[in-house]
Protein backbone atom coordinates (compact mmCIF):
# COMPACT_ATOMS: atom_id res chain seq x y z
CA UNK A 1 0.00 0.00 0.00
CA UNK A 2 1.29 3.36 -0.89
CA UNK A 3 2.09 5.69 1.93
CA UNK A 4 0.85 8.66 1.47
CA UNK A 5 2.46 10.99 4.04
CA UNK A 6 2.02 15.22 5.64
CA UNK A 7 5.37 16.54 4.37
CA UNK A 8 6.63 19.45 5.62
CA UNK A 9 9.58 21.74 6.17
CA UNK A 10 11.26 18.96 4.12
CA UNK A 11 10.73 16.54 6.42
CA UNK A 12 8.96 13.30 6.35
CA UNK A 13 5.94 13.38 8.72
CA UNK A 14 3.19 10.83 9.65
CA UNK A 15 0.72 9.14 7.29
CA UNK A 16 -1.78 11.37 6.55
CA UNK A 17 -5.16 10.35 8.12
CA UNK A 18 -7.26 11.98 6.18
CA UNK A 19 -6.52 9.64 3.30
CA UNK A 20 -5.11 6.78 4.92
CA UNK A 21 -7.65 5.97 8.14
CA UNK A 22 -5.49 6.33 11.48
CA UNK A 23 -6.53 2.87 12.82
CA UNK A 24 -4.82 1.14 9.57
CA UNK A 25 -1.35 -0.28 9.65
CA UNK A 26 1.07 -0.96 11.56
CA UNK A 27 1.88 1.15 14.52
CA UNK A 28 4.69 3.85 14.57
CA UNK A 29 4.94 6.32 16.95
CA UNK A 30 2.18 9.22 15.83
CA UNK A 31 2.52 7.20 12.24
CA UNK A 32 6.04 8.67 12.12
CA UNK A 33 8.26 7.36 9.00
CA UNK A 34 10.30 4.14 10.84
CA UNK A 35 14.11 5.65 11.20
CA UNK A 36 15.27 3.29 8.37
CA UNK A 37 12.57 4.84 5.95
CA UNK A 38 14.87 8.65 6.46
CA UNK A 39 17.96 9.80 5.74
CA UNK A 40 18.58 10.59 9.55
CA UNK A 41 16.56 11.83 12.32
CA UNK A 42 16.78 14.84 14.57
CA UNK A 43 14.59 12.95 17.29
CA UNK A 44 13.87 9.54 17.73
CA UNK A 45 11.56 7.68 19.32
CA UNK A 46 12.91 4.02 20.36
CA UNK A 47 10.85 1.55 22.50
CA UNK A 48 12.72 -0.55 25.03
CA UNK A 49 10.87 -3.72 25.73
CA UNK A 50 12.25 -4.89 29.00
CA UNK A 51 10.37 -5.23 32.51
CA UNK A 52 12.91 -7.78 34.09
CA UNK A 53 13.69 -4.81 36.92
CA UNK A 54 10.05 -4.81 38.64
CA UNK A 55 8.80 -5.19 42.45
CA UNK A 56 5.61 -5.63 41.82
CA UNK A 57 3.25 -5.88 38.90
CA UNK A 58 5.17 -7.10 35.43
CA UNK A 59 4.08 -5.94 32.00
CA UNK A 60 5.96 -2.99 31.12
CA UNK A 61 7.62 -4.82 28.65
CA UNK A 62 4.61 -3.98 26.32
CA UNK A 63 4.60 -0.35 27.04
CA UNK A 64 5.93 0.79 23.67
CA UNK A 65 4.02 -0.68 21.56
CA UNK A 66 0.69 0.32 23.59
CA UNK A 67 1.69 3.83 23.33
CA UNK A 68 2.28 3.15 19.86
CA UNK A 69 -1.13 1.91 19.30
CA UNK A 70 -2.36 4.82 21.50
CA UNK A 71 -0.67 7.36 19.53
CA UNK A 72 -2.30 6.88 16.20
CA UNK A 73 -4.82 10.29 17.01
CA UNK A 74 -2.26 12.27 17.50
CA UNK A 75 -2.16 15.50 15.01
CA UNK A 76 0.56 17.06 13.40
CA UNK A 77 0.30 20.62 14.93
CA UNK A 78 0.72 21.18 18.82
CA UNK A 79 -1.12 23.99 20.11
CA UNK A 80 -0.36 24.08 23.26
CA UNK A 81 3.17 25.31 22.05
CA UNK A 82 2.37 26.44 18.85
CA UNK A 83 4.55 24.50 17.26
CA UNK A 84 3.84 21.73 14.32
CA UNK A 85 7.28 19.39 15.90
CA UNK A 86 7.10 16.82 12.60
CA UNK A 87 7.92 19.76 9.99
CA UNK A 88 10.32 21.86 12.22
CA UNK A 89 12.48 18.58 12.62
CA UNK A 90 12.32 15.35 11.19
CA UNK A 91 11.03 12.81 13.64
CA UNK A 92 11.07 9.15 13.04
CA UNK A 93 10.74 5.81 14.89
CA UNK A 94 13.62 3.91 15.81
CA UNK A 95 11.66 0.65 16.54
CA UNK A 96 12.48 -1.26 19.87
CA UNK A 97 15.89 -2.31 21.06
CA UNK A 98 16.32 -6.12 21.65
CA UNK A 99 17.69 -6.66 24.96
CA UNK A 100 17.78 -9.56 27.38
CA UNK A 101 14.85 -10.35 29.40
CA UNK A 102 16.98 -12.72 31.70
CA UNK A 103 19.70 -10.93 31.99
CA UNK A 104 19.86 -7.27 33.64
CA UNK A 105 23.41 -6.63 33.19
CA UNK A 106 23.53 -7.18 30.17
CA UNK A 107 20.05 -5.40 29.38
CA UNK A 108 21.18 -2.76 30.41
CA UNK A 109 24.61 -2.71 28.79
CA UNK A 110 22.29 -3.26 25.28
CA UNK A 111 20.18 -0.13 26.13
CA UNK A 112 23.04 2.03 27.00
CA UNK A 113 24.58 1.31 24.04
CA UNK A 114 22.19 1.59 21.96
CA UNK A 115 21.25 5.24 22.53
CA UNK A 116 24.85 5.87 22.28
CA UNK A 117 24.65 4.39 18.72
CA UNK A 118 21.39 6.51 17.84
CA UNK A 119 22.71 9.92 19.04
CA UNK A 120 26.10 9.98 17.28
CA UNK A 121 25.44 11.73 14.61
CA UNK A 122 23.50 14.23 16.81
CA UNK A 123 20.15 12.36 17.08
CA UNK A 124 17.86 12.98 20.66
CA UNK A 125 15.78 10.42 21.85
CA UNK A 126 12.64 9.91 23.36
CA UNK A 127 12.58 6.34 24.67
CA UNK A 128 8.98 4.36 25.35
CA UNK A 129 9.58 1.85 28.35
CA UNK A 130 9.73 -0.75 30.01
CA UNK A 131 9.90 -0.42 33.57
CA UNK A 132 12.35 2.06 35.00
CA UNK A 133 15.67 0.46 35.18
CA UNK A 134 16.27 1.36 31.77
CA UNK A 135 16.75 5.22 32.88
CA UNK A 136 19.94 4.52 33.85
CA UNK A 137 21.84 3.13 30.68
CA UNK A 138 20.08 6.46 29.19
CA UNK A 139 21.34 8.71 31.70
CA UNK A 140 24.80 7.24 30.85
CA UNK A 141 24.35 7.87 27.41
CA UNK A 142 23.17 11.44 27.77
CA UNK A 143 25.84 12.29 29.89
CA UNK A 144 28.21 11.08 27.61
CA UNK A 145 26.93 13.12 24.82
CA UNK A 146 26.20 15.89 26.78
CA UNK A 147 30.40 15.73 27.89
CA UNK A 148 29.09 16.29 31.64
CA UNK A 149 26.37 14.77 34.10
CA UNK A 150 23.23 15.95 33.10
CA UNK A 151 20.42 17.62 35.20
CA UNK A 152 17.02 15.73 35.66
CA UNK A 153 13.84 16.14 36.17
CA UNK A 154 12.07 12.93 37.27
CA UNK A 155 8.53 12.71 37.37
CA UNK A 156 7.33 9.90 39.40
CA UNK A 157 5.05 8.81 42.34
CA UNK A 158 8.36 6.90 43.64
CA UNK A 159 11.93 8.59 44.60
CA UNK A 160 13.53 5.41 42.96
CA UNK A 161 16.72 6.01 44.92
CA UNK A 162 16.48 3.21 47.05
CA UNK A 163 19.43 0.68 47.38
CA UNK A 164 19.07 -2.47 46.58
CA UNK A 165 15.83 -5.18 46.23
CA UNK A 166 16.47 -8.69 47.28
CA UNK A 167 20.29 -7.80 47.10
CA UNK A 168 19.69 -6.70 43.66
CA UNK A 169 21.22 -3.16 42.53
CA UNK A 170 19.58 -2.74 39.36
CA UNK A 171 16.26 -2.67 39.96
CA UNK A 172 13.29 -0.29 38.49
CA UNK A 173 13.38 1.49 42.33
CA UNK A 174 17.38 1.92 42.23
CA UNK A 175 18.31 3.75 38.82
CA UNK A 176 19.00 7.11 40.62
CA UNK A 177 20.76 5.93 43.36
CA UNK A 178 22.83 3.79 40.83
CA UNK A 179 22.94 7.27 38.58
CA UNK A 180 24.12 9.62 41.74
CA UNK A 181 27.11 6.86 42.54
CA UNK A 182 28.49 7.00 39.53
CA UNK A 183 28.17 10.78 38.51
CA UNK A 184 26.31 11.13 35.66
CA UNK A 185 23.49 13.50 37.21
CA UNK A 186 24.32 17.18 37.96
CA UNK A 187 23.34 17.02 42.14
CA UNK A 188 23.61 20.95 41.55
CA UNK A 189 19.57 20.58 39.62
CA UNK A 190 17.70 16.93 39.93
CA UNK A 191 14.33 17.06 41.07
CA UNK A 192 11.35 14.50 41.51
CA UNK A 193 7.87 15.70 40.91
CA UNK A 194 4.91 14.20 41.99
CA UNK A 195 6.06 11.76 44.46
CA UNK A 196 3.77 10.56 47.33
CA UNK A 197 2.72 7.30 49.39
CA UNK A 198 4.23 5.41 51.95
CA UNK A 199 8.47 4.75 52.20
CA UNK A 200 9.99 2.38 54.04
CA UNK A 201 11.08 4.71 56.30
CA UNK A 202 12.06 8.57 56.81
CA UNK A 203 15.58 7.36 55.92
CA UNK A 204 14.26 7.38 52.47
CA UNK A 205 13.65 10.82 52.12
CA UNK A 206 17.17 11.91 54.29
CA UNK A 207 19.21 9.70 51.28
CA UNK A 208 17.41 10.77 48.69
CA UNK A 209 18.04 15.01 50.67
CA UNK A 210 21.54 13.58 50.93
CA UNK A 211 22.10 13.19 46.89
CA UNK A 212 21.04 16.60 45.90
CA UNK A 213 17.63 15.61 45.30
CA UNK A 214 15.11 18.36 45.31
CA UNK A 215 11.09 16.94 45.88
CA UNK A 216 8.36 18.59 44.22
CA UNK A 217 5.41 16.64 45.73
CA UNK A 218 2.07 15.43 44.59
CA UNK A 219 0.63 17.82 47.33
CA UNK A 220 3.01 20.89 46.11
CA UNK A 221 1.59 20.29 43.04
CA UNK A 222 -1.90 20.29 43.95
CA UNK A 223 -1.17 23.56 46.75
CA UNK A 224 1.49 25.26 44.80
CA UNK A 225 -0.24 25.01 41.04
CA UNK A 226 1.73 24.54 38.13
CA UNK A 227 3.37 27.83 37.97
CA UNK A 228 5.11 28.52 40.75
CA UNK A 229 6.10 24.88 40.68
CA UNK A 230 7.45 25.45 37.21
CA UNK A 231 9.28 28.74 38.09
CA UNK A 232 11.15 26.39 40.90
CA UNK A 233 12.07 23.82 38.34
CA UNK A 234 13.19 26.04 35.80
CA UNK A 235 15.42 27.89 38.57
CA UNK A 236 17.27 25.00 39.39
CA UNK A 237 17.63 23.68 36.24
CA UNK A 238 18.91 26.44 34.14
CA UNK A 239 21.22 26.30 30.82
CA UNK A 240 22.68 22.99 31.90
CA UNK A 241 21.84 20.09 29.37
CA UNK A 242 18.56 18.35 31.08
CA UNK A 243 17.02 14.96 31.02
CA UNK A 244 13.22 14.41 31.73
CA UNK A 245 12.45 10.91 33.23
CA UNK A 246 8.42 10.58 32.85
CA UNK A 247 7.42 7.32 34.81
CA UNK A 248 3.84 7.29 34.27
CA UNK A 249 2.59 6.56 37.45
CA UNK A 250 3.36 10.07 38.46
CA UNK A 251 -0.40 10.59 37.30
CA UNK A 252 -3.14 9.76 39.57
CA UNK A 253 -4.53 5.84 38.88
CA UNK A 254 -7.33 7.67 37.71
CA UNK A 255 -5.78 9.07 34.94
CA UNK A 256 -2.89 5.75 34.06
CA UNK A 257 -4.25 2.68 35.84
CA UNK A 258 -1.96 0.89 33.37
CA UNK A 259 0.61 0.67 35.34
CA UNK A 260 3.31 -2.04 37.91
CA UNK A 261 3.13 0.17 41.02
CA UNK A 262 0.33 2.38 41.72
CA UNK A 263 0.00 4.52 44.30
CA UNK A 264 -3.11 6.94 44.70
CA UNK A 265 -3.34 10.67 45.13
CA UNK A 266 -1.28 11.68 42.26
CA UNK A 267 -1.42 14.68 39.66
CA UNK A 268 -3.48 14.79 36.84
CA UNK A 269 -2.48 14.74 32.71
CA UNK A 270 -3.75 17.86 32.55
CA UNK A 271 -1.34 19.16 35.82
CA UNK A 272 1.60 16.73 34.03
CA UNK A 273 1.56 18.38 30.41
CA UNK A 274 1.34 22.28 31.80
CA UNK A 275 4.52 21.33 33.89
CA UNK A 276 6.54 19.66 30.84
CA UNK A 277 4.81 22.72 28.32
CA UNK A 278 6.52 25.17 31.22
CA UNK A 279 9.95 23.57 30.11
CA UNK A 280 9.57 25.28 27.14
CA UNK A 281 13.34 26.73 26.04
CA UNK A 282 15.61 24.04 28.06
CA UNK A 283 18.22 22.31 26.58
CA UNK A 284 16.26 19.04 26.90
CA UNK A 285 18.55 16.73 26.00
CA UNK A 286 17.30 13.18 26.04
CA UNK A 287 14.05 11.82 27.70
CA UNK A 288 11.90 8.81 28.74
CA UNK A 289 8.42 7.85 29.22
CA UNK A 290 8.26 4.59 31.19
CA UNK A 291 6.29 2.18 33.40
CA UNK A 292 3.19 1.81 30.89
CA UNK A 293 1.34 -1.68 31.63
CA UNK A 294 -0.60 -2.48 29.22
CA UNK A 295 -2.55 -5.08 31.00
CA UNK A 296 -3.92 -3.15 34.16
CA UNK A 297 -5.06 -0.43 31.10
CA UNK A 298 -8.41 0.48 30.97
CA UNK A 299 -9.71 2.16 27.52
CA UNK A 300 -6.79 3.04 26.61
CA UNK A 301 -6.59 5.62 29.52
CA UNK A 302 -2.81 5.28 30.06
CA UNK A 303 -1.68 4.97 26.74
CA UNK A 304 -3.43 7.97 25.53
CA UNK A 305 -1.69 9.89 28.69
CA UNK A 306 1.96 8.18 27.94
CA UNK A 307 1.47 9.25 23.88
CA UNK A 308 0.30 12.79 24.83
CA UNK A 309 3.37 13.59 27.24
CA UNK A 310 6.01 11.34 24.32
CA UNK A 311 4.32 13.86 22.06
CA UNK A 312 4.91 17.18 24.33
CA UNK A 313 8.51 15.92 25.14
CA UNK A 314 9.17 16.07 20.93
CA UNK A 315 7.71 19.11 20.50
CA UNK A 316 10.17 20.53 23.38
CA UNK A 317 12.95 19.28 21.66
CA UNK A 318 11.54 20.39 18.18
CA UNK A 319 11.35 23.70 19.49
CA UNK A 320 14.68 23.91 20.96
CA UNK A 321 16.40 22.53 17.86
CA UNK A 322 15.52 25.53 15.47
CA UNK A 323 15.47 29.10 15.68
CA UNK A 324 11.37 30.21 16.39
CA UNK A 325 10.95 32.08 12.93
CA UNK A 326 11.54 29.07 11.05
CA UNK A 327 8.24 27.50 12.73
CA UNK A 328 5.41 26.55 9.64
N1 LIG B 1 9.75 2.76 39.54
C1 LIG B 1 8.57 2.37 39.91
N2 LIG B 1 7.54 2.52 39.15
N3 LIG B 1 8.34 1.81 41.10
C2 LIG B 1 9.32 1.61 42.10
C3 LIG B 1 8.63 0.94 43.26
C4 LIG B 1 9.61 0.23 44.09
C5 LIG B 1 8.98 -0.53 45.25
O1 LIG B 1 8.37 -1.56 45.01
O2 LIG B 1 9.15 -0.10 46.38
ZN1 LIG C 1 6.98 5.01 39.97
ZN1 LIG D 1 9.85 4.98 38.66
Amino acid sequence: MEELRVTGGGHLGPIDSSRIPRYAGAATFARLPRLDQVDRADVAVVGVPFDSGVSYRPGARFGGNHIREASRLLRPYNPALDVSPFERVQVADAGDMAVNPFNILEAIETVQQNALDLTADGTRLVTLGGDHTIALPLLRAAAERAGSPVAMLHFDAHLDTWDTYFGAEYTHGTPFRRAVEEGILDTEAISHVGTRGPLYGVRDLEDDRRFGFGIVTSSDVYRQGVDEVVDKLRARIGNRPLYVSVDIDVLDPAHAPGTGTPEAGGITSRELLEILRGLRGLNLVGADVVEVAPAYDHAELTGVAASHVAYDLVTLMADTLTPASEDK
